[in-house]
């Protein structure tokens, strides 16, 4: 005689993890070659064969000065560009050839990356059971979280999900996803890696599309890999940020406002001088509704910040609407400066950069107990988490 059935609800809270997600180990990685923003013009419009397009160049350089970038690292290179002189001309097909490079440098990266996330981890990259991949580069079956999960040798039993044309807030919607899958499946460990290359968007300067002198001026390339997980193993597992709300809020009326497209000649994408208003004026009711959701009252100058630093003007937009203090966005407007806009990855880049300088603080100078990551893109698209410092005094 055995004992009497579990009843679903049993079975259900059996299988959902007791405490919230956790970060437990992030990583990122670049590609080598790095250009310095006060360069760039010169270069690109060398490289490009467009030198006599002087107005266009005289406003890339104005951009590059306002933009707060001092570098960005690059996958293109001149000798891949030797090798593909198509890419500097959209009206040329030369879609099939970005792929190539893409379909194997995109994994490549996330895998360096993933590889220092799981080494903060501290356990084998075979106990992952879930895997989020989000990048804009993916045009392939199957595609870059088959790639990754070969080059880390996850096993064949991991759970992928594949996130494509995300834009900017592929970072924030992997994150949301893994705490979802972390919280629901007791025992999970999520491997988010966001890679992107800005390779399949690179080509010359056009009169009358503003667009490209922008993107231009602003992306970068670069993989982040992030670990979560719930209930964390004692001593192994050490948990950087708890993961307490998550939530996504669409801005009526601004399907046009950022969009991205992959053409015959790359992807081709357009972005609204309109965007840093519409953030400022949209990012107060998502924080409110997110700390009125989870009964804590809170003081933005209260908070960390790990807002996507899509630009220096949103950044500027944000700052300026929720009253923060100077230095409030520091980690975003330092990641902003070293690599520019890195698209869905740059949040990641934030989150170590906000756990270094948490880090570096004196003793017994507490760190803040509450923080968010915000991260836009097309939509236009709203991702809010709330985040949790492991072991400060309240909410333990
Ligand atoms: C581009 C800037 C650094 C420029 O700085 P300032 O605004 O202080 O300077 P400024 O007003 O003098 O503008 C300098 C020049 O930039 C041009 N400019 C500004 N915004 C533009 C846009 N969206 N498209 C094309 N050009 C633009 C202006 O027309 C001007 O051209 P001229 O000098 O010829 O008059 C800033 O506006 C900024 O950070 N904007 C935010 C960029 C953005 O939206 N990023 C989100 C990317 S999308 C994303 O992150 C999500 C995703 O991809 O999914």
């Amino acid at each position: 005689m055995g004992s009497a059935p579990a009843t679903v609800g049993e079975i259900r809270r059996a299988q959902r993890a007791d405490g919230p997600a956790a970060v437990l180990g992030i990583g990122t990685a670049n590609p080598s070659t790095c250009v310095a923003q006060d360069d760039y013009p010169d270069y690109y419009f060398r490289v490009t064969n467009s030198e006599h397009l002087t107005d266009l160049k005289a406003k890339l350089t104005r951009i590059c000065k306002k933009s707060g970038i001092k570098q960005r690292f690059m996958h293109l290179n001149e000798e891949l560009l030797a090798a593909n002189p198509d890419f500097t001309d959209r009206a040329l097909p030369s879609l099939d050839a970005r792929v190539d490079i893409a379909s194997a440098a995109v994994p490549e990266l996330a895998a360096s990356a993933a590889a220092k996330a799981i080494a903060e981890w501290g356990r084998p990259a075979t106990e992952i059971t879930h895997l989020i991949f989000s990048t804009y580069s993916g045009a392939r079956a199957p595609s870059a979280d088959r790639r990754l999960a070969s080059l880390l040798g996850l096993s064949p039993t991991v759970s992928r999900t594949m996130l494509n044309l995300h834009g900017c807030y592929g970072g924030g919607r992997s994150l949301q996803l893994a705490k979802e899958l972390a919280e629901n499946n007791r025992g999970a460990r999520v491997l988010v890696a966001c890679s992107e290359i800005t390779l399949i968007a690179f080509y010359g300067p056009e009169g009358g599309c503003p667009d490209t002198i922008l993107g231009q001026a602003l992306f970068g390339d670069g993989a982040g890999a992030v670990i979560v997980g719930a209930d964390p193993v004692s001593p192994v597992e050490r948990p950087l940020f708890e993961m307490a709300f998550a939530s996504q809020t669409t801005i009526p009326e601004t399907e046009d406002a950022i969009s991205m497209e992959i053409t015959k000649g790359g992807m081709a994408y357009h972005i609204s001088n309109q965007v840093p208003r519409l953030l400022g004026s949209n990012v107060e009711r998502c924080l409110i509704d997110a700390f009125d959701a989870l009964g804590v009252s809170a003081k933005w100058n209260d908070l960390f910040w790990a807002i996507h630093p899509g630009g220096r003007a949103i950044l500027d937009h944000i700052e300026g609407v929720l009253g923060l203090d100077d230095g409030k966005l520091a980690a975003s407007r330092h990641v902003l400066s070293q690599f520019g806009n890195m698209s869905g990855t740059t949040v990641i880049f934030v989150l170590d950069e906000l756990r270094r300088r948490r880090a570096a603080k004196q003793e017994g100078d507490a760190p803040d107990e509450w923080g968010v990551v915000m991260a836009f893109g097309p939509g236009i698209t709203i991702e809010t988490l709330v985040l949790h410092t492991p072991g400060s005094l309240q909410g333990n």
